[in-house]
């Protein structure tokens, strides 16, 4: 696992560069790829690069406790790894590979309704919480035999992502006629929800359920049994609609720039939903988070903790299940340095008072306490005027 300079990879981009030289190009392209004129993937890491930090000296911190609990279950670190679909794509050693690496690290994945392996296999490879993501398909039997099959075998919540009436207009794949290969299928789908998956575009068009209102949260947590998180939430309004109908949770995500592009960086509008959302339910983020300074300003934005998904894969291709161990362990230990160089001994006491927002040149003040509703987040548009 040596990058193209002959040197061990040190960060999520450095198993980016490994991934790239790995993969073929049609499939680098769909894992790196977003939707439209990819305006909305750039603006997800690029928003990180305008936020600051504020050092804390002297503080005394010897080993920060970067633990989290969610749900009642103790996460080692407030990072979890993001559903997305075929792993298999990037490595041999697929989702039970990732999931291996994960729960031997204590941190969770969410496990996309298009893993390359079952639902059933990925438990058994996993020591640490497992979600399962949803896509509703018109055929709802499907749907809800799979919210079964996950209560059945031990995971512990469902995110309903909500985001996805079909996929977004992703040029690169368009062009390039993407085809997954043939080796690559969905483990847990058959019948006609699996008919045509090899073409991922044209198939979410065919086989998902545009129909749905929010009250397809409560069927799926009534037959299940399990919390329900919704996954793809951007807006107040979306928020609240998301509480009344009574989610465990909220995933602040556009999908990686992958479904509407134009629409705000994830981080963006984290605290437009942390607000709205009142401390009703946890809020989570994932999109664009590349370093442990990353997972600190979410956090000091109001999330409870993030999730990584183009990195898990990266990861995957560049050294398979140890891969994504060592790219775990790296943001882990990242984030740790950052705890201690800003105060924090544990994740609860990192606030907005940790960071500057651009166009400020002060923190918020008075505002000292954890996940509190904290600053607006100034649109990052770099246009003239
Ligand atoms: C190749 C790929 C496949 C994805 N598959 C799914 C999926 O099956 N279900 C889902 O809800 N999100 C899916 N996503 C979106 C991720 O869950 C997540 O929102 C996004 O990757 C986070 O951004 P990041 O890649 O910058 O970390 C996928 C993303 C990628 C890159
Ligand atoms: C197979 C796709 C529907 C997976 C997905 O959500 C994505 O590619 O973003």
């Amino acid at each position: 696992m040596t990058s193209a300079t002959g040197r061990e990879p040190l960060t999520p981009d450095d198993f980016a560069e490994h991934a790239r030289r790995e993969l073929p190009a049609d499939v680098w392209d769909f894992i790196a790829g977003g939707a439209g004129r990819e305006r909305t993937l750039a603006a997800n890491e690029a928003v990180f690069e305008t936020v600051r930090l504020r050092p804390r000296a002297l503080t005394g911190i010897e080993e920060p406790d970067t633990s989290v609990e969610v749900f009642g279950a103790r996460w080692a670190a407030p990072l979890g790894i993001a559903p997305v679909a075929y792993h298999s794509l990037a490595h041999p050693d697929g989702e039970t590979g990732t999931a291996a690496a994960a729960g031997r690290l204590g941190l969770p994945l969410v496990v996309s309704t298009f893993a390359g392996r079952t639902l059933e296999e990925v438990a058994g490879a996993a020591d640490a919480p497992l979600w399962l993501q949803l896509y509703c398909f018109r055929d709802a039997g499907t749907t809800f035999g799979l919210a079964r099959r996950a209560r059945d075998s031990g995971y512990q919540a469902l995110v309903l992502t909500v985001d996805t009436p079909f996929t977004g207009r992703r040029l690169r794949d368009l062009r390039n006629g993407f085809t997954l290969p043939a080796h690559v299928t969905p483990a847990n789908l058959t019948g006609p929800a699996a008919a045509g998956s090899a073409t991922p575009g044209a198939h979410s068009r065919l086989a998902f359920d545009r129909s749905l209102d929010w009250s397809v949260v409560a069927r799926l947590r009534d037959l299940s049994g399990l919390p329900v998180l919704a996954k793809g939430v951007l807006t107040a309004r979306d928020a609240g609609a998301a509480v009344a109908a009574g989610v465990a949770g909220i995933i602040v995500s556009n999908h990686g720039g992958r479904q509407l592009d134009g629409v705000q960086a994830s981080l963006e509008a984290l605290p437009e939903v942390v607000s709205a959302v009142r401390g009703r339910c946890p809020v989570f983020l994932d999109g664009g988070i590349r370093s442990g300074a990353d997972v600190l300003v979410a956090l000091a934005l109001g999330a409870r903790a993030v999730f990584v998904g183009r990195p898990a894969l990266y990861a995957l291709a560049a050294g398979g299940s140890e891969g994504v161990h060592r790219m775990l362990t790296l943001l882990i230990a990242e984030l740790a340095d950052t705890m201690v160089l800003t105060g924090h001994a544990s994740p609860g006491t990192i606030d907005a008072d940790t960071v500057i927002l651009p166009g400020h040149s002060r923190p918020h003040t008075g505002n000292t306490a954890p996940h509190a509703v904290p600053h607006p987040m100034p649109c990052t548009d770099r246009s003239p005027g």
